[in-house]
């Protein structure tokens, strides 16, 4: 089952600057049009948020000190006291000079007492075209700001990571043009971006559906999870099994409740036979088997396994290894990827890999440059889609495409939380999902299902509030409002 559409998915498009690059060169003929209205709306969306008050523009020298001429201009003729400080001049005869050249008011020194006197910085230094460390002038002028709203990232934000390249002052706002940027949502530029407002620039249709967009904000957008049928039973549902180890077996539990509670139709623990009556007295509802794996595995209808949540070592290794040569779809977490570290190409052929920071820098070393692309570099080499937790979690697939996902909440920081993803994405892998969109699914639905728990307990939940919550949370990610 397919449910990936590019152009349902636009909506949610996160963009590179080489998208924007591509953009600006297809769309050369009317950029003034777009860069125009990309300063009337920044002027419009910053009247729709304060009231009058003394601004101050901050431009630098390419497209984004544009935008910052064109807000200049359209908020002093609405009768706002507006100056503009230029850190640079645009290049004689761009499109940032003409526009410069059209503004009439009032310019200021660059110099930070300027912009402690105003009540509003308005960033438009740099933009998508940022290259460098941010000079130090930069630094001193935002660091003496009230407030500041960036126009598209503030400047010292690389936009394509989260990545920032200097002493960055936090914003109120930050308006994106035309869509967000990755950089909006990852850590740590999601910190110092304010609220992000999206301005919509009416760019033509054809030339967004000729974006070859590979990066989006995690939702309903994406993926198209199964909805109940009158003529469901529980093996269309989907039949999910869990591998329970010896020792923890909280962690196989949570997976296998979280698959239960979002609408398995079966869920099954494989576990070692002495360890079997905890389980069943822990769990009345679980159906516990003990028979040797090779055996569970002649049953072709438990085609979706889930390994590694409560499995030491040597349960790991076997499992994880029999479960691959059965040809299984396999959800691999928790011990099963402290196994493989430092022989990673045991994991190939698992479905979907859910590493938190540390069993991610254990298995494909320590992070050199950004998750994002980490994340993706690691689906790719092992063509598995990688679920990278954290804050921000990304869903990468082995063909480049790569969901961010924001909707969690900081109550799921708990041990266990972790257990219950796995049973989520096995889940919905089991309902026929795609290995790419299952996993986003339900990191989505996680994170719901967290900020529902959240709401009923101030914040501090355990792994078990999340259950409950996981049937609304599976509505509201099948039929978005
Ligand atoms: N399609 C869209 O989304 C649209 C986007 N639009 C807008 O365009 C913006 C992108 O514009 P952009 O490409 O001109 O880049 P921008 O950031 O203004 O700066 C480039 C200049 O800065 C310089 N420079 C860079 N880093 C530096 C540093 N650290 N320290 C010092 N200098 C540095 C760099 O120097 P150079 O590399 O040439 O030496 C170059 O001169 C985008 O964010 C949005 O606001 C809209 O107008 C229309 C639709
Ligand atoms: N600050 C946070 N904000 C949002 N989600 C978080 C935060 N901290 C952790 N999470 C989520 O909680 C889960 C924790 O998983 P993990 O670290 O593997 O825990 P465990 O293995 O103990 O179950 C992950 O899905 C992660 O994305
Ligand atoms: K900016």
């Amino acid at each position: 089952m397919s449910c990936f559409q590019c152009g349902k998915a636009l909506a949610s498009a996160l963009l590179s600057p080489e998208d924007t690059q591509r953009m600006d060169r297809e769309m050369a003929s009317i950029l003034p049009m777009v860069m125009e209205r990309a300063g009337m709306m920044v002027a419009r969306l910053i009247r729709q948020h304060r009231r009058p008050c003394r601004v101050l523009v901050a431009c630098g020298p390419g497209n984004n000190g544009g935008d910052g001429y064109v807000a200049a201009r359209y908020l002093s003729e609405w009768g706002w006291p507006v100056s503009v400080a230029s850190f640079q001049l645009p290049r004689e005869g761009s499109l940032a000079d003409q526009m410069a050249r059209r503004w009439k008011g009032a310019m200021v020194p660059f110099v930070p007492e300027e912009a402690q006197q105003a009540d509003l910085v308005i960033d438009a230094v740099f933009g998508a075209g940022m290259n460098r460390d941010l000079p130090e002038a930069v630094e001193r002028f935002f660091a003496a700001a009230g407030q500041i709203v960036a126009i598209d990232v503030p400047s010292g934000l690389d936009g394509a990571t989260g990545a920032v390249r200097g002493q960055v002052t936090p914003c109120w706002m930050s308006i994106a043009l035309i869509r967000k940027r990755p950089g909006h949502l990852l850590s740590p530029g999601r910190e110092i971006c304010g609220e992000v407002v999206c301005a919509d620039l009416a760019i033509p249709e054809a030339i967004m559906a000729e974006m070859d967009v590979r990066v989006w904000e995690n939702g309903p957008s994406l993926w198209s999870i199964p909805v109940q049928a009158a003529d469901d039973h529980k093996y269309k549902r989907g039949v999910v099994s869990i591998c329970g180890g010896a020792e923890m077996h909280g962690a196989a539990l949570f997976a296998f409740e979280a698959a239960r509670h979002v609408g398995a139709g079966l869920v099954r623990l494989t576990v070692p036979s002495d360890a079997a009556l905890l389980y069943r007295l822990a769990s009345p509802a679980a159906i516990v088997d003990t028979q040797p794996l090779e055996q569970a595995l002649k049953d072709e209808r438990r085609h979706v396994w889930v390994c590694g949540p409560g499995l030491g070592m040597e349960e790991a290794e076997q499992t994880l290894p029999l479960l691959l040569k059965a040809g299984r779809q396999v959800v691999a977490d928790a011990g099963a990827l402290s196994w493989a570290a430092g022989k990673t190409e045991a994991l190939k052929g698992v479905s979907v890999i859910t590493p938190h920071m540390g069993e991610f820098s254990r298995l494909f070393g320590d992070l050199t440059g950004s998750r994002l692309d980490a994340a993706r570099r690691a689906a790719a080499e092992l063509d598995t889609v990688v679920i990278l937790k954290g804050a921000d979690t990304l869903i990468a697939a082995p063909d480049g495409r790569v969901a961010v996902n924001v909707h969690a909440t900081p109550a799921l920081a708990v041990a266990g939380a972790g257990d219950v993803l796995s049973g989520l994405v096995a889940a919905f892998l089991a309902a026929g999902m795609p290995a790419w969109e299952a996993a986003a699914a339900a990191v989505w639905v996680h994170g719901e299902a967290g900020q529902r728990a959240a709401e009923k307990k101030a914040g501090w939940i355990v792994p078990e509030d999340l259950f409950y919550e996981l049937g609304r949370a599976r509505q509201a990610a099948s039929c978005p409002a």
